[in-house]
């Protein structure tokens, strides 16, 4: 089996920014939307770009945590729930409800969250093959070895040029 982590996808703000406007233009004609659930952290950048371009205040979280250190995933916990009165805006089991993340890669997440509102509309700005059923709208689908750098976990840092880097 190929190494989870092989490719590197490094998202600059600027970048990060376009993706999730981009993903705000796929979701306009699948609304409206009474309101968004926010699968925490990584949810609340692409949430927040989302929500403004769609006009939608009404924001609620999901808190799950699964990833320790960045690259393995642990046991996966939910933090908090989805409050009820945010549910029951929506049709029955969620329908009207846009969920968002930042990305799914094994599914894990995802499948938890649908668990809880199966009729929402769920996105995400990049997917992984394993994760990409789950999803109803995203925008870039990168493979499963590659591991997607976002720019609040990135920071400017000399780079090597290329000619020392290759002399080993
Ligand atoms: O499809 P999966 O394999 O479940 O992985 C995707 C999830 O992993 C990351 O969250 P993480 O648990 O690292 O927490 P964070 O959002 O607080 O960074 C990411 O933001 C997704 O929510
Ligand atoms: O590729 C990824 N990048 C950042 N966080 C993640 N959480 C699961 N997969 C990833
Ligand atoms: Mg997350």
């Amino acid at each position: 089996m190929s190494n989870p982590q092989n490719k590197a996808f490094p998202v600059s703000w600027d970048q990060f920014h376009r993706d999730a406007r981009a993903l705000a233009w796929r979701l306009a004609s699948s609304g409206p939307f009474q309101a968004v659930v926010c699968i925490t952290r990584g949810g609340l950048v692409p949430t927040a770009i989302v929500a403004r371009e769609l006009g939608i205040k009404l924001i609620e979280t999901v808190c799950v945590a699964s990833y320790h250190d960045y690259t393995s995933q642990g046991e996966l916990r939910v933090l908090k729930e989805i409050a009820e009165k945010v549910v029951a805006l929506g049709g029955p089991d969620g329908a009207g409800i846009l969920v968002i993340d930042d990305l799914v890669d094994t599914g894990k997440t995802a499948r938890v969250v649908r668990d809880m509102l199966p009729k929402a509309h769920f996105a995400t700005v990049y997917a992984k093959p394993l994760g990409r059923p789950l999803v109803d709208t995203f925008i870039t689908e990168v493979s499963q070895d590659t591991w997607i750098y976002f720019p609040w976990d990135l920071g400017l840092a000399f780079q090597e040029p290329i000619s020392d880097v290759s002399r080993g």
